[in-house]
């Protein structure tokens, strides 16, 4: 029998692009201006696309602690909103309405902000990055690898399902990234609530701090899955971006997941990279059997790590796609 590689089929939502980070590799982070929040009717819209389209995961990703920046509050209070938390837990509403299911990565979140964005969300995550101090975070104090590990231990005690990953090739060392996989691992087992790890190698983008820097090597990104999949426990998936890396490459390597591809968004963090086709998809997996999958993996549907305005949802996608 062929191995099972998964995709979720998603809407992005960048809700906002202002960031109290600056991170050396990011293009996505702009300043405080016109236009610097996503405006409702256009969330709608794509969360209408997506739900036509057979999606069924909104993803929210957007700029950390964006009310830090001078200036931000006028523009979230403009759309309606007191702040942009309250804003993702409307739009995700609006997402499960239309029958998707909200993953939220918003950067780092108190306890308290977690606990409320699990009501609405079926899944959240945050890439670690690494658990190395670089030059690229000099700037991006939520970037601190024990600030990312005490959320991921909260999210932990919340009973979250979540996603955290690597980025490779943003100034680490092969140790760094062995450390920070044992990392991942011993949340997960403190805590049961790790779903997926993306290995996510670094583009470089023009106009940011590390346009010069190559982006992370196929040998590179290939030793890490490798590691990845003698680190982690088997129940933990092994997710690379179709869009960024070579993906029929790396899938014999262990990788289990092509993550989130849109037939309806672009990748704003990565907009240069498009997404496969779905059928270019079925094509990066021959060999293999392609299934879709929710953001949420099956061994999490359950009330035990699904908050009750979700679990009718999550149960009904997860019977038609999960069997
Ligand atoms: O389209 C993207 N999806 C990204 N995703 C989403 C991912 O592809 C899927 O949405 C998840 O697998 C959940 O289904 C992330 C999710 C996280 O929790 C943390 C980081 C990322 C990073 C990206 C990304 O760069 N581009
Ligand atoms: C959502 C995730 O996107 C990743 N990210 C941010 N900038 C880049 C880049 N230039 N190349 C690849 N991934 C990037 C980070 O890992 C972030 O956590
Ligand atoms: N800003 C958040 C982070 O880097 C979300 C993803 S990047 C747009 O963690
Ligand atoms: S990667 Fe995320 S935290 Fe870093 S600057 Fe970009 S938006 Fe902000």
């Amino acid at each position: 029998m062929s191995r099972t590689i998964t995709f979720s089929r998603n809407v992005f939502l960048p809700l906002t692009n202002v960031c109290a980070n600056a991170c050396g590799y990011c293009s996505f982070k702009a300043s405080v201006a016109d236009g610097c929040v996503m405006p409702e009717t256009e969330v709608l819209a794509t969360l209408r696309r997506g739900a036509e389209f057979g999606c069924t995961e909104a993803l929210f990703t957007f700029g950390e602690r964006p009310e830090n920046e001078p200036g931000f509050r006028r523009y979230i209070e403009a759309a309606g909103y007191p702040d942009i938390l309250s804003y993702c837990e409307a739009m995700s509403r609006a997402a499960l309405e239309l029958g998707m299911l909200p993953h939220t990565n918003a950067g780092i979140l108190t306890y308290e902000e977690l606990e409320r964005l699990r009501c609405v969300n079926a899944s959240m995550g945050l890439m670690l990055e690494t658990t190395a101090d670089i030059p690229a975070h000099r700037h991006s104090p939520g970037k601190d690898p024990a600030v990312r590990i005490e959320m991921m231990a909260d999210a932990g005690k919340l009973k979250i399902p979540f996603t955290t990953g690597l980025l490779l090739g943003i100034g680490e060392t092969a140790s760094d990234r062995e450390e920070s996989l044992a990392v991942i691992r011993d949340l997960h087992k403190r805590y049961g609530h790790i779903q997926e790890v993306i290995i996510q190698n670094f583009c470089p983008k023009e106009g940011t701090e590390m346009s010069g820097v190559p982006g992370a090597s196929q040998e590179i990104i290939a030793d890490t899955i490798r590691l990845a999949a003698e680190i982690l426990p088997q129940d933990i998936s092994l997710q690379i971006p179709p869009n960024l890396a070579d993906a029929a490459r790396l899938l014999p390597l262990g990788v289990t997941d092509l993550g989130g591809v849109s037939p309806v968004t672009i990748d704003y963090i990565n907009p240069e990279h498009p997404w496969p086709a779905l059928d270019a998809l079925a094509e990066i997996a021959a060999g293999y059997e392609l299934r879709e999958r929710l953001c949420v993996y099956p061994q999490y549907c359950n009330p035990e790590w699904i908050s009750p305005e979700l679990l009718p949802l999550v149960e009904r996608l997860a019977k038609r796609v999960y069997g």
